[in-house]
């Protein structure tokens, strides 16, 4: 009788660090079938997904950079040729030619930092480009050795399609998968419905749609440009990812088309002219709204930190001086009464500074900011108005449950000393100047600023560590 002997951690560790080779597997293996399905009868394949994802999978997963990985790919494109009834040595050149072309372009993108082959800068369309020129390149120069042999052609039509074949696909493919948000980002985000889309934000979607049923109908190799100027929009309003689908789809529409003949008009050859500066005008409607969805990010992701960094306190994190008087300033233009402000100054600061250090008094404003910050309700506004002076403003609240908030952020900070360097205890006050919205002072923040403030220098002047009301 044989017993099963469990598996030690060291074995079960070196067949997880094989899944990506398997992964890696599977997708090829499928992608490959795919282009086998949809290629014409006799032909090569004018949408051929595999290498561009294989490379993706490259990319992506550091753990399939292996010779695992390399084999695994290889068996893949082997597999699928020879489950569908290819020979042997014509399955052997023309996937030579594909590992050949992922090679060379894995060469090129390879190197790249991670935020270029992430497509997080608009240059790295620009390396897909290179990087899908030179795999399409190498894998043309076989092709175009196996167009004479398999195929009886010649070498220099063999060298052209191979290429501009591989350019459109490796373009089209894998702005999708390198923009692709992690499985885990993914969860994320559709765990918090961030993914959900408003009704406005499906106009560019319907206009590529659109675009596209318009290029069907009228036909003719210019149809295939019909979408740019829908693709352009989606690149402007929508995510790379998403921009990166849609181009895709465009571009295998024209591809499949294309090969039935159908937007060229022609019924010739592949090795057409016309057919091949149809394939490169299609990578070309790839590449721009790509390129404009990064710059859009880029643009967005800048203008969203420069409005972070100019509203608020990079000390403390909570709103600084302009953006605590525009929203409350707002805030009570829109409903004046009843309303309240806060003038809050710490107790003695200067001392604190002079005996730690003026990087332990940053540490004590930090947590004195965190301590106010949870006794106020989400819709107040609390800002930093300098040095060691906060003010928060109080809308929709009645002058007693004011009164009670001051109290109690009096409190909170008082409570216990505030710990800086993780071991020594600061005991800290604040004074607190509180002034109600009234009539005759009507929708003026100014006002009651300035009351708050009377209010807190008097307070100071009672002795600190108190609660004073304007009167
Ligand atoms: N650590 C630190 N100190 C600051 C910052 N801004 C202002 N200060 C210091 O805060 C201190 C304020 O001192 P004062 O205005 O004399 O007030 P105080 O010592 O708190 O005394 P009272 O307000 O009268 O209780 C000064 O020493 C400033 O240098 C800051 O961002 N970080």
């Amino acid at each position: 009788m044989r017993l099963s002997v469990p598996k030690t951690a060291t074995q079960q560790n070196s067949l997880l660090q094989h899944w990506p080779s398997a992964f890696l597997f599977g997708v090829v293996f499928a992608a490959s079938l795919f282009g086998i399905w949809s290629r014409p009868v006799g032909f090569l394949a004018s949408v051929w997904p595999a290498n561009a994802l294989m490379l993706v999978v490259l990319l992506r997963l550091p753990n399939a950079r292996h010779w695992s990985g390399w084999t695994a790919g290889a068996a893949a494109f082997m597999a699928a040729d020879l489950l569908t009834g290819a020979e042997l040595l014509k399955a052997a050149i023309l996937n030579a030619a594909n590992l050949v072309s992922v090679g060379a372009a894995y060469l090129v993108l390879a190197r790249q930092p991670t935020e270029m082959i992430r497509l997080r800068k608009p240059v790295s369309m620009l390396y897909v480009v290179l990087a899908a020129t030179i795999g399409g390149g190498a894998a043309g120069i076989l092709g175009g050795i196996a167009n004479i042999w398999i195929f009886q052609g010649k070498l220099l039509s063999g060298f052209v399609f191979w290429w501009i074949t591989e350019v459109v696909n490796y373009v089209a493919i894998l702005p999708i998968f390198l923009s692709a948000p992690s499985f885990r980002k993914l969860w994320r985000l559709l765990g918090s419905r961030a993914w959900f889309i408003r009704r406005d934000d499906l106009l560019p979607a319907l206009a590529v749609a659109l675009s596209c049923g318009v290029a069907l109908l009228v036909g003719g190799p210019g149809a295939i440009a019909f979408p740019i100027l829908a693709l352009l929009w989606c690149g402007l309003v929508y995510p790379v990812f998403l921009t990166a689908i849609l181009t895709l789809s465009c571009s295998l529409l024209a591809l499949t088309f294309l090969s039935s003949g159908y937007l060229s008009g022609y019924t010739t050859g592949f090795d057409n002219f016309a057919v091949i500066s149809i394939r490169l005008g299609t990578c070309v409607i790839a590449i721009a709204p790509i390129m404009l969805a990064i710059v859009m990010r880029n643009h967005n992701e800048l203008l969203a930190r420069l409005r972070y960094i100019s509203t608020h306190d990079s000390l403390t994190g909570i709103g600084n001086r302009a953006a605590f008087l525009d929203n409350a300033g707002r805030m009570l233009s829109e409903a004046p009464h009843p309303s309240a402000v806060m003038m809050i100054d710490v107790d003695h600061f200067k001392a604190i500074n002079d005996t730690h250090g003026h990087a332990s008094g940053d540490e004590v404003l930090r947590e004195i900011a965190r301590r106010i910050r949870a006794c106020l309700r989400s819709t107040d506004q609390f800002g930093r108005m300098g040095g060691e002076e906060f003010a928060v403003f109080l809308g929709r609240c009645q002058p007693s449950t004011a009164q009670e908030i001051a109290e109690r952020i009096r409190a909170s900070v008082a409570m216990r000393p505030v710990v800086i360097r993780g071991e020594i205890p600061v005991p800290v006050t604040v004074s607190v100047g509180l002034s109600f919205s009234d009539e005759a002072c009507g929708r003026c923040l100014d006002t009651l600023l300035i009351k708050a403030d009377s209010a807190l220098y008097a307070g100071k002047e009672r002795g600190r560590n108190r609660v004073e009301i304007a009167g």
